[in-house]
């Protein structure tokens, strides 16, 4: 096993051999999901003057308890051009500017009306500047709000445009070519015969980086057939390649090969990762090649491992790594061989409980899994209620 090469080496080897892809400039409205590759500073300050937080009557606290004199209306948008003077309160709405003067908001359901006498009914703000934004409470101008290499999440995208941004700067699209392998395999959803197989490994690649940045380029099945897969991986035109299947040591396990003839460079291959062992990482020119093993839980686990975090680094990211958390386990784990293990397992009441046969093959169980229980090479044997770290999934 002292060939394999350990996850977080392979990791880091991997993202470090390809810088990001080349800057955009969109439309913030567009924007979403892309990865900032410049800070965003604000433009503008937020609240931009003080604000009412309430419906109510704009007025000074040191009038309290009342009575006053309502001689006008503050609107969002619409202020009250006046000021107020001492006995006198303003007609206010949530978001609107406080007029000159007032320094505090009474509520409307502690206020009572009649033409424009205003007089006190109920406890009345407690405190000086009661329901007030002040003045740049979220931000102030210059303040970042976005750092380069974050990314544009709802929440990012809405305080980037309160912010005032119009346009901003992030990296294209990343290209990505995927491509099954398997004389064995036909498309999802076409007849098969007795010795064919339902191709799911692009499917499931597709629906695993659909939320990132991607332009898929589909190359579609290709045979086991040196030549093909040569002429295949020789002509496409993508910032990385994916394959899956022929990875291994079988006599048509053509990927490498291929690789090689086709110009490309091998620059990892076998990784202490279980499921995943076989994953091969290269280059040709300035295209990322990933050869993921053909297992389909090995496919699933490498895409998340190893396709994800280097999509959204050549898309800027400057985090790119998948987020794992801690649940409690179910029952006992024994003692982990020399590889990383990803388990599967399902959640239940906040605990783990790991699916009886951890076979590469075997979909249904990853179709059920919440989430894979992450043991390190050599983790020792665990108990029932101890912690234990979780990649979620699903
Ligand atoms: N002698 C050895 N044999 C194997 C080793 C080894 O070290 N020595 N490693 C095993 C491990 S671990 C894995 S993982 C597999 C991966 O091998 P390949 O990448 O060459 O995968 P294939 O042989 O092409 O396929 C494996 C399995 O998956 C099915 N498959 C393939 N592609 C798809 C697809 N796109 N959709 C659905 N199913 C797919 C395929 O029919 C096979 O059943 O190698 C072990 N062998
Ligand atoms: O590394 Mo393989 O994916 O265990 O079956």
């Amino acid at each position: 096993m002292s060939d394999l090469l350990p996850v977080a080496e392979a990791q880091a080897r991997l993202l470090a051999a390809s810088p990001p892809v080349g800057l955009e400039t969109l439309p913030i409205t567009e924007a979403v999901g892309r990865w900032a590759a410049a800070p965003i500073l604000a433009r503008r300050t937020q609240p931009a003057h003080d604000l009412s937080a309430m419906d109510g009557y704009a007025l000074r606290f040191a009038d309290l308890p009342g009575p006053w004199r309502v001689i006008g209306e503050s609107a969002a948008g619409r202020p009250f051009d006046g000021a107020v003077n001492s006995g006198e309160a303003v007609r206010i709405f949530t978001g609107a500017e406080m007029p000159a003067g007032a320094d505090t908001v009474l509520v409307q359901e502690e206020a009572a009306r009649d033409g424009d006498r205003l007089t006190l009914n109920g406890e009345g703000p407690p405190r000086y500047a009661a329901n007030v934004r002040r003045k740049g409470l979220d931000f102030s101008k210059g303040d970042p709000l976005v750092a380069a290499g974050e990314r544009l999440t709802a929440a990012r995208l809405a305080v980037a445009a309160t912010g005032g941004a119009g346009d901003v700067s992030v990296r294209r699209r990343v290209r990505v070519a995927i491509a099954a392998t398997g004389d064995e395999l036909v498309e999802p959803g076409t007849p098969f015969g007795a010795h064919s197989l339902p191709e799911s490994n692009r499917l499931l690649l597709r629906a695993l980086l659909a939320d990132l940045p991607v332009d898929i380029i589909d190359l579609g099945i290709l045979p086991d057939r040196l030549d093909v897969l040569t002429r295949a991986f020789a002509t496409v035109d993508a910032d990385l390649l994916v394959t899956t299947g022929g990875a291994s040591v079988g006599d048509h396990d053509l990927v490498q090969p291929a690789l090689r003839a086709a110009g490309a460079g091998i620059d990892f291959w076998r990784v202490a990762l279980r499921p995943g062992k076989p994953l091969m990482a290269g280059r040709r020119g300035e295209m990322a090649v990933l050869g993921l093993p053909g297992n389909p839980v090995s496919a699933f686990v490498t895409t998340l491992l190893f396709v994800k975090p280097l999509v959204a680094h050549l898309a800027g990211a400057a985090d790119p790594m998948p987020v794992t958390t801690h649940a409690v386990l179910g029952e006992a784990l024994p003692t982990n061989g020399p590889r990383t293990d990803y388990m599967r397992a399902e959640l239940r009441n906040g605990r783990a409980f790991v699916a009886s046969i951890q076979d590469s093959s075997m979909l249904l169980t990853l179709a059920r899994a919440g989430c894979l229980i992450v043991r390190a090479a050599h983790d020792p044997a665990r108990a029932c209620g101890e912690s234990a770290e979780i990649l979620m999934i699903g």
